[in-house]
């Protein structure tokens, strides 16, 4: 069986693939197995000296890594690089910290007690296609400074991705068996959950997958992070600052053509200021360039594959039968969906009650404030909201009310190395990133004595 990365905006195979077999697997599990052994008794120092060795890696060729990212998914070539950056900067962040975050820590007892953090294995982690790099470095960085190693099954459409980041560890002087991709199916998951190096499952992905997953994970009591699907709510409140809402609700929806977990996805405003802002962001939206993703200028590129788009086309058909107002876009043409925007959208609908992946906009009119937080929570996903308005004491109270992992006021979401992310419901359990991340799968050992 063969993997196959087509390029989304010409439709071109640009490389295939094999699928590995259950025997090289095997070679791979005690590979990690061996590494183990030798890597969690490194100093941080040690370690640290090899994931700074990465960043420069990544940051020295940016320019090639961002051009794969772009052939193998889409996105438009600043994004790429930009990813790969930020990559580089997460490979820093925990080399810098990773140590003061696992430090020990004491107890006020009469006794002498403390915990210490071990490393537990090989962290298993499944990763989708949308971020190709990000994802893989958000958990790899901290799981591999932790004394962890770690096993990678991405997604089938970016495996030169995820060999290229292979061969950057391997560059960077990391020891083979440290991190490994594997080019495995879905019939062979279990296999790797259930191997006794396997210390644990992160999956960011579809509520499916996680699903799924998780519930092998369950099966085989190994710990699990999920992060899911969302459809992140945009609040948009009377005292609004609307200019600049409507500036960042068309970054915060069509950035990487709209195919991000904490893309918003409903921007619900109250009933006051809804015709202008749907004016002034139908107005943004349209003038958006979309494209070539490797031409200067184009700020929005194709979708991953052709089954995104079509699902997509699907569902704002489904919408706008329901009822929905059709205000910007709405064509498409192979990968290329135009960045759309829906009003009158309520909530039986389906663009409101499904994850939309990809540029697809809906406005829900919201009678108040009270209510716009109210529709915000009447959801199955709680992964990140915003709330827009100028009273800022408001808004951290309303915030409070937010069922979700994340709430930004008057700002982008935004995922950041320092700070934890992840979501409540259908949106997944456990945190990435900050020192929570780096904690998910460390045997916390409380140590007593007498
Ligand atoms: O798809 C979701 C991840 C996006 C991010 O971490 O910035």
């Amino acid at each position: 069986m063969i993997f196959k990365s087509i390029n989304p905006f010409s439709q071109e195979v640009i490389a295939e693939h094999e699928v590995l077999t259950n025997i090289q697997l095997n070679k791979k599990l005690q590979l990690s197995e061996s590494a183990f052994k030798k890597w969690k008794t490194t100093s941080f120092q040690e370690r640290a000296g090899k994931l700074q060795n990465l960043a420069h890696v990544l940051r020295e060729n940016k320019g090639k890594l961002g051009l794969l990212i772009t052939n193998e998914m889409g996105k438009i070539l600043p994004e790429s690089i930009a990813e790969v950056e930020k990559s580089a900067g997460n490979c820093d962040f925990y080399a810098e910290n990773a140590e003061q975050m696992l430090k020990d820590e004491y107890y006020d007892t009469p006794f002498k007690s403390m915990s210490v953090y071990d490393p537990m294995g090989a962290v298993f982690a499944i990763m989708p296609w949308n971020y190709p790099f990000w994802q893989v470095l958000r958990y790899a960085a901290p799981a591999i400074m932790a004394g962890n190693v770690t096993l990678l099954k991405h997604a089938p459409n970016v495996i030169g991705c995820a060999k290229a980041i292979e061969s950057a560890f391997l560059e960077a002087g990391f020891p083979e068996g440290i991190f490994q991709q594997i080019s495995i199916d879905i019939p062979q998951v279990e296999s790797v959950i259930a191997s006794d190096i396997v210390c644990g499952v992160t999956l960011t992905g579809s509520e499916m997958a996680g699903s799924s997953v998780a519930s092998l994970a369950g099966k085989h009591i190994k710990k699990s992070v999920m992060e899911l699907g969302g459809s992140d709510a945009f609040i948009i409140l009377n005292d609004a600052d609307l200019e600049k809402a409507a500036t960042v609700a068309t970054q915060s929806r069509m950035l990487n053509a709209g195919q991000a977990c904490i893309c918003a996805k409903r921007f619900i405003v109250t009933e006051k200021v809804a015709d202008e802002f749907a004016a002034l962001f139908a107005q943004k939206v349209q003038l958006l360039q979309q494209g070539n993703p490797l031409q200067d200028g184009i700020q929005m590129g194709p979708l991953a594959r052709l089954d995104l788009a079509d699902k997509l086309a699907e569902q704002l058909e489904k919408s706008l039968q329901q009822g929905a107002k059709l205000i910007v876009g709405g064509e498409r043409e192979k990968c290329n969906f135009q960045p759309t925007v829906i009003d009158f959208v309520d909530s039986n609908n389906v663009a409101f009650q499904e994850e939309t992946f990809g540029p697809l906009a809906t406005i829900i009119r919201a009678k108040d404030e009270n209510d716009a937080i109210t529709i915000a929570n009447n959801h199955r996903y709680g992964l990140a909201s915003a709330i827009w308005t100028k009273d800022r004491e408001n808004a951290l109270q309303l915030a409070r009310k937010i069922e979700a992992g994340n709430v930004f006021v008057n700002s982008l979401v935004r995922s950041d190395s320092r700070i934890p992310f992840g979501g409540i419901k259908k949106s997944g359990y456990g945190r990435e990133l900050g020192t929570i991340g780096i904690k998910e799968f460390m045997n916390m050992k409380s140590l007593i004595i007498e």
